[in-house]
C-alpha cells in the first residue's frame, strides 16, 4: 500500500523520508566562533530592518534603551561607592555619611531607569508590529512579482515556505532581541569597568563563567534548526493532507471515496516523524545545556574562590571584596543575559536567513520590466519556433511550435490530454516565457514590453478558475479592478456571459459573497462559477481573449450561448479556443491539432478533415459517439 511505503521512521528516530519529501538545503553548521561574528552583522540588519519600518521609532527605541542602560550602569556604580561607604573602617555615622551620595545616585539612577526602560518598552511595543507589517508586505510583494514558472519551482517554494512558517517571525525578533542585546552590553560594560578598576583578575573570571552558557545555547539553537530544516517537506504535506481533511472543498470526495482513513493515517505517519525528531531534538538540547550549566556553575565558584584567597592573602580590602562580589553577581547576571540574548538573535537569525535568502532569490527571479508598454491593440500575434519546459522537466511541453493569430480570428487549439494545449495557452497570455523561440506582437518581441501590459491586454478563462471569496459583483469586476465598475457595466458583462440571471436568484444578488467559509456566503455550481469566469473575461474587455475550456462545465443550450457570444466578440478580437468539443471548433479560423507539445496539422475543418489525420480521427470518434447515442 502506498501509505506504507512513503514514510518510515527507524527506531533510532531518524528519517528515512522518500526523494520528495527530503530538503537538499544543507543544514546550518555554523560554530560559535562563527555565531559570534556574525552577530554584528545580524544587528546591523536588524536596524535596517527597523529603519525600514519607521525611522523615527526605530531610533527613538535605541535611544532609551541605551539610555536606560546607561541609568543601570549608573545604579550598579553607585552601590559599589555604597558599599565602599559603608565597608570602610572607622566609626558607623562616619561609613554612612560617607554612603549618603553614593546612596542618592542610585536613588536617581534607579528611576531613571525605571522611566527610560518604560518609555523604551513603549516605543518597543510599537516598532515590533511595524517589522513584522513591514517583512509581511516584503514577502508578499516578491511572491507576486515573480513569473509564473517560478512558482513551479520547488526550490523556491520550499525557501518560500521556510521564509513564510518562520522567517517573518525571525525578522520581528531579530529587531527586538538585537536592541535587547545593546542594552545589556551596557549593562555588561558597567559591570566590567567596576571589576576592571577593582581587580583586573577577576575580569577574565567573569567570562569564562558564561562561556560555557552561551555555547551550550548556541548549539540548541544549531541543533533545533538543523532539525527544523530537515523536518521542513514533512511539515508541509502533513499540512497540506491537514487542510484537504478539513478544507470544504474535498469534504464530498472524500467521504464519497472512504479515503478517510487512508489519509488520516498518512497525516499521523508525518505527525510522528516530526514528534519522533523533535523528542530526540529536545533530549540532545537538555543534554547540552545541563553541560553548560554545570561549566558555568564550576567557573563562577573559581572566581569567588580567586576573590576569597585575594582577601586572604591581603592582597584585597574587605571593602574592595565586597563591592567586588557585587560586581561579579551583577557581571554575571548581566553576561548570561546577553549570551542569552545574543544567541535568540543568532537563533532567529538563522531563520531570517531563510527570509533574507528567499527575498534574493526572488529579486533574482523577479520579472524585468522594461519600459515600452505593450500596445493598445495589435494587427497579429506571432509564435515562431517556441519551446518551453516546466522548470525539472525532462521533455518540453511546447516543442518548436509556430503560430499566428490576427485580429478578429478565432483560433483553435486541440489535442489530447497533456499535449500542451494549456501551456501554450499560457505562452500566448504572456505567463511563461518561452526558453526558445520568440512571441511577436505586430513584429516586436514580447520581451521588449513590460511583462503586466502584455498581460493588461490579455483575457483569460482558465480551465479551473479562481473562485474569489469576494461578491458575485467583485468576481465580475476584479477582471477590470483598475477602472470602475457600474453595476450596469457588470451587469453587462455577466449577461455576456450567462451568469445574469443565476446572479439574480442569490440572496444579495449582485452583493453575494461567493464564499461557504462566511455567514450569509453562497456557493456556485461548477458551471456557474464557469460561467461567471467568462463574464470575468469579458468585462476585462482585451483584444485578445484565451478560453481555456470555458464550457467544461457547462450544459447545452449554456454553451451553445458562450459560443454564439464569443463569435460576437471576435469581431475586432481575437479569441484563441481550447476545448475537447470538436463540435465547437468547426467554425474556428484556423485549427492547430497539438501532440506531445508539436504542432502537428493545422488549417481549417475542411482543409483538416479533408487530410484524415489526427484532427480527422478525433473528430469523427465523437461525431459517432453522439450518432450511436
Ligand atoms: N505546472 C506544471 N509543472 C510541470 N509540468 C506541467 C505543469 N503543467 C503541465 N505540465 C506538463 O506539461 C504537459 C502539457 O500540459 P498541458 O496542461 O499544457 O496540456 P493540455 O493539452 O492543456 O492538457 P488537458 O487537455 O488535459 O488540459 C503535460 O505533460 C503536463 O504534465
Amino acid at each position: 500500500m502506498a501509505a506504507e511505503t512513503m514514510l518510515t521512521a527507524q527506531d533510532d528516530g531518524e528519517l528515512e523520508l522518500p526523494y520528495w519529501l527530503t530538503s537538499t538545503e544543507e543544514a546550518a553548521n555554523t560554530t560559535f566562533l562563527q555565531m559570534v561574528r556574525r552577530l554584528p552583522r545580524l544587528l546591523r540588519e536588524a536596524w535596517l530592518l527597523g529603519w525600514r519600518a519607521s525611522p523615527r521609532t526605530t531610533t527613538a527605541v535605541l535611544v532609551l534603551q541605551v539610555a536606560a542602560g546607561v541609568a543601570a550602569a549608573v545604579g550598579l556604580i553607585s552601590v559599589v561607592g555604597v558599599l565602599d561607604g559603608l565597608l570602610l573602617a572607622g566609626p558607623t555615622p562616619e561609613r554612612v555619611r560617607a554612603a549618603v551620595p553614593s546612596l542618592a545616585l542610585l536613588i536617581v539612577a534607579l528611576a531613571a531607569r525605571g522611566l527610560l526602560a518604560s518609555a523604551a518598552t513603549a516605543a518597543h511595543g510599537r516598532l515590533s508590529p511595524m517589522v513584522y507589517e513591514a517583512a509581511e508586505m516584503r514577502l508578499l510583494d516578491l511572491t507576486t512579482r515573480v513569473d509564473l514558472a517560478t512558482f513551479d519551482d520547488p526550490g523556491w517554494r520550499d525557501a518560500m515556505e521556510r521564509a513564510r512558517d518562520r522567517g517573518i517571525n525571525a525578522a520581528q525578533q531579530v529587531v527586538d532581541h538585537g536592541i535587547e542585546v545593546l542594552t545589556h552590553l551596557v549593562g555588561l560594560a558597567a559591570a566590567a569597568g567596576v571589576l576592571a578598576v577593582l581587580h583586573p583578575a577577576l575580569l577574565p573570571m567573569l567570562v569564562l563563567a558564561v562561556v560555557p552558557t552561551a555555547w551550550a545555547a548556541v548549539r540548541s539553537a544549531r541543533l533545533g534548526y538543523r532539525s527544523k530544516l530537515r523536518l521542513i517537506a514533512v511539515w508541509r504535506r502533513q499540512r497540506m493532507l491537514a487542510y484537504l481533511l478539513a478544507a470544504r472543498e474535498p469534504a464530498a470526495e472524500l467521504r464519497a471515496f472512504t479515503v478517510r482513513r487512508f489519509l488520516l493515517t498518512e497525516v499521523g505517519r508525518l505527525l510522528r516523524i516530526s514528534t519522533l525528531e523533535e523528542i530526540r531534538v529536545i533530549g540532545r538540547v537538555v543534554r547540552t545545556n545541563l553541560a553548560g550549566q554545570a561549566l558555568s556553575g564550576l567557573a563562577t565558584g573559581l572566581a569567588y574562590a580567586m576573590l576569597f584567597w585575594l582577601l586572604w592573602s591581603g592582597r584585597m580590602e574587605l571593602a574592595v571584596a565586597g563591592a567586588a562580589a557585587y560586581a561579579i553577581n551583577i557581571g554575571i547576571g548581566k553576561l548570561s543575559e546577553l549570551a542569552f540574548t545574543a544567541n535568540r538573535v543568532y537563533e532567529q537569525g538563522l531563520y531570517f536567513s531563510d527570509f533574507q535568502g528567499f527575498c534574493e532569490l526572488s529579486l533574482a527571479r523577479a520579472e524585468a520590466e522594461p519600459g515600452l508598454r505593450a500596445p493598445e491593440r495589435f494587427t497579429e500575434i506571432r509564435l515562431d519556433r517556441v519551446t518551453f519546459s516546466y522548470p525539472d522537466a525532462e521533455r518540453a511541453a511546447v516543442k518548436d511550435v509556430s503560430v499566428t493569430l490576427r485580429r478578429g480570428q478565432i483560433i483553435a487549439l486541440v489535442g489530447e490530454n497533456g499535449s500542451g494545449k494549456s501551456t501554450l495557452a499560457a505562452v500566448l497570455a504572456g505567463l511563461y516565457r518561452p526558453q526558445r523561440g520568440t512571441v511577436t506582437w505586430d513584429g516586436v518581441d514580447v520581451t521588449r514590453f513590460d511583462p503586466e501590459s502584455v498581460r493588461e491586454r490579455v483575457a483569460v478563462v482558465m480551465q479551473e478558475p479562481t473562485r474569489w471569496p469576494l461578491s458575485a459583483r467583485l468576481n465580475i469586476a476584479i477582471g477590470r479592478h483598475d477602472r470602475p465598475a457600474t453595476l450596469a457595466r457588470v451587469r453587462e458583462s455577466a449577461m455576456a456571459g450567462d451568469a445574469h440571471e443565476f446572479v439574480m436568484e442569490l440572496p444579495r444578488e449582485y452583493e453575494t459573497l461567493l464564499s461557504r467559509h462566511f455567514t450569509d456566503g453562497a456557493d456556485l455550481s461548477g458551471g456557474q462559477w464557469q460561467r461567471l469566469a467568462v463574464s470575468r473575461a469579458f468585462h476585462r474587455d482585451a483584444p485578445l481573449l484565451i478560453c481555456d475550456e470555458p464550457t467544461a462545465n457547462l450544459d447545452a443550450r449554456a454553451e451553445h450561448e458562450v459560443y454564439r457570444r464569443l463569435r460576437g466578440l471576435a469581431a475586432g478580437r481575437t479569441v484563441v479556443l481550447i476545448t475537447h468539443r470538436m463540435a465547437s471548433v468547426r467554425e474556428a479560423d484556423r485549427i492547430y491539432v497539438l501532440d506531445h507539445g508539436s504542432v502537428v496539422e493545422e488549417g481549417d475543418h475542411q482543409e483538416l478533415m479533408a487530410a484524415a489525420g489526427l484532427y480527422a480521427q478525433l473528430f469523427t470518434l465523437q461525431a459517432s459517439a453522439y450518432q450511436s447515442a
